[in-house]
C-alpha cells in the first residue's frame, strides 16, 4: 500500500504501481481523457505528480510510437482505476511494466475528483508518493524541509547540439524540455532542426546561420532561466521567432511583459481558446501552470492575439513590429486535437516572406547603386 500526502496533511491511501520510489512534487491535475503516455512522457512536468481525472488509465498500454521523450522526467501518476491488462494492437507493454522500467511511482484506488476539487479549491502544493509505513508527520517534516526543485529546465534540456537533417528550412530548436511532436511537425515539413541546450548563446545561434528559432515548451517557472530571457531580447527583430507554452512565456518576459502562477493552471485536452484576429475558436491541448499577465502587455510592443475562453487568460500574443509570435497551449498536439498545427505553416510563411522582404531590400539597393 502507498500513500499520497498533501502538504496541507490531506492523505490518501491506495495500491501502489509502477516504481515504489518515494518522491516529492508539485501536485496537478490533468483532464485529458486520452493520452496517457504522452503526458507521462512530456518533460514539462519535470518536478510534478500528475493526478488524472479520467476514471481508467492504462487500458491501451503503452506504445512505441507516441513517446514525447526518451526518459519521462514525471514524478508520479494518481489514478482512480489502474488497468492491469491492455488491449490494443499498438500496445508493446503495461503502463505497470513503463513505470517500473522508468522509476516513476504510481498509485491507483484513489478518489481523482475529491482530489482535483482540493486542488482547484486550494491551488497546486507539494505533494508525497510514499509508502503507508511511513508516518504522515513525518512525511510533512520531509516535504517542510524539502524545497521543489527550479532547475527543471537544466535537468530535461539536451546537453549538447544534434541535428535532424532536411532540405527545407533551417530551424534551430532551442530545447527547454522539447516535445518530440514539435520536432515531428518540423520534420514532416521537411524542415533541417538543430537542437540546441537552453543556454545556448545568441551569437552561437546566429552562427548556425538560421531561417528561423522556434522556442519549445519546458517546465518550471519562466523566471527560472534568465540567461535564455536575454538571449531571447538578442535575438528578437533578427531572425523569425516562434515560442510554444515556456517559449511563449519567455518571448512575453524578454519583451518587458510579466507572467506569475496560476492556482491550479490548464492541463488536458480540450482547452477553448478565441482567436481574437479571426473571431474563430480553436480547442487547445494545454498544460501550464503559468501565464503572462495581462495588464503588463500595455507597455510592450506585444499585441495580444488569442485569449482563453475559460478564464480570458493569454493565449497568443504577436509583436507588432518583429517577426516573433508565439501561443500559450500546443499546437503539436500530443496529445489533443489538431486544431491549431496550422501555426507552423505559419510560422514558415512568416520566414518565406521575411525572406521576400530581405531580397527585395537588397534588389533596391543594387538599382540605386
Ligand atoms: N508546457 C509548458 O511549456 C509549460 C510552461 C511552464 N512550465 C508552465 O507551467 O507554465
Amino acid at each position: 500500500m502507498k500513500q499520497l500526502v498533501l502538504e496541507d496533511g490531506t492523505t490518501f491511501v491506495g495500491q501502489g504501481f509502477g516504481s515504489q520510489r518515494e518522491t516529492m512534487g508539485e501536485i496537478v491535475f490533468n483532464t485529458g481523457m486520452t493520452g496517457y503516455q504522452e503526458v507521462i512522457s512530456d518533460p514539462s512536468y519535470c518536478g510534478q505528480i500528475v493526478t488524472f481525472t479520467y476514471p481508467l488509465v492504462g487500458n491501451y498500454g503503452i506504445n512505441r510510437d507516441d513517446f514525447e521523450t526518451v526518459d519521462p522526467a514525471i514524478l508520479g501518476v494518481v489514478v482512480k482505476e489502474h488497468c492491469e491488462q491492455p488491449s490494443n494492437f499498438r500496445s508493446e507493454e503495461s503502463l505497470d511494466e513503463f513505470l517500473k522500467a522508468k522509476r516513476i511511482p504510481g498509485i491507483s484506488g484513489i478518489d481523482t475528483r475529491k482530489l482535483t476539487k482540493i486542488i482547484r479549491k486550494y491551488g497546486t502544493m507539494k505533494a508525497m508518493l510514499t509508502s503507508v509505513d511511513r508516518p504522515v508527520n513525518q512525511v510533512l517534516e520531509t516535504m517542510e524541509a524539502t524545497p521543489l526543485a527550479r532547475d527543471q529546465v537544466k535537468q530535461v534540456s539536451t546537453i549538447k547540439p544534434y541535428v535532424v537533417p532536411g532540405r527545407g528550412y533551417r530551424i534551430v530548436l532551442i530545447d527547454f524540455g522539447m516535445k518530440h511532436g514539435i520536432l515531428r511537425e518540423f520534420t514532416k515539413r521537411n524542415c533541417h532542426v538543430t537542437v540546441v541546450p537552453y543556454h545556448t548563446s545568441a551569437e552561437e545561434i546566429e552562427r548556425l546561420r538560421p531561417d528561423g528559432i522556434m522556442l519549445s515548451n519546458g517546465p518550471g517557472d519562466p523566471k527560472d532561466v534568465p540567461e535564455s530571457i536575454q538571449t531571447i531580447a538578442k535575438l528578437m527583430g533578427r531572425i523569425p521567432i516562434f515560442g510554444i507554452c515556456l517559449g511563449h512565456q519567455l518571448i512575453a518576459l524578454a519583451s518587458g511583459a510579466d507572467t506569475s502562477k496560476m492556482k491550479f493552471g490548464h492541463r488536458g485536452a480540450n482547452q477553448p481558446v478565441k482567436d481574437l484576429r479571426t473571431g474563430r475558436t480553436v480547442i487547445t491541448s494545454q498544460n501550464h501552470g503559468y501565464a503572462v499577465n495581462t495588464e503588463s502587455l500595455t507597455t510592450t510592443n506585444l499585441s495580444l492575439t488569442q485569449v482563453s475562453l475559460n478564464d480570458e487568460t493569454v493565449e497568443g500574443l504577436a509583436h507588432e513590429s518583429h517577426n516573433v509570435f508565439s501561443v500559450q497551449y500546443h499546437p503539436e498536439s500530443s496529445p489533443g486535437p489538431d486544431d491549431t498545427s496550422h501555426l507552423f505553416d505559419e510560422f514558415l510563411e512568416r520566414i518565406t516572406n521575411e525572406q521576400a522582404k530581405l531580397k527585395e531590400g537588397s534588389s533596391c539597393l543594387n538599382v540605386q547603386i
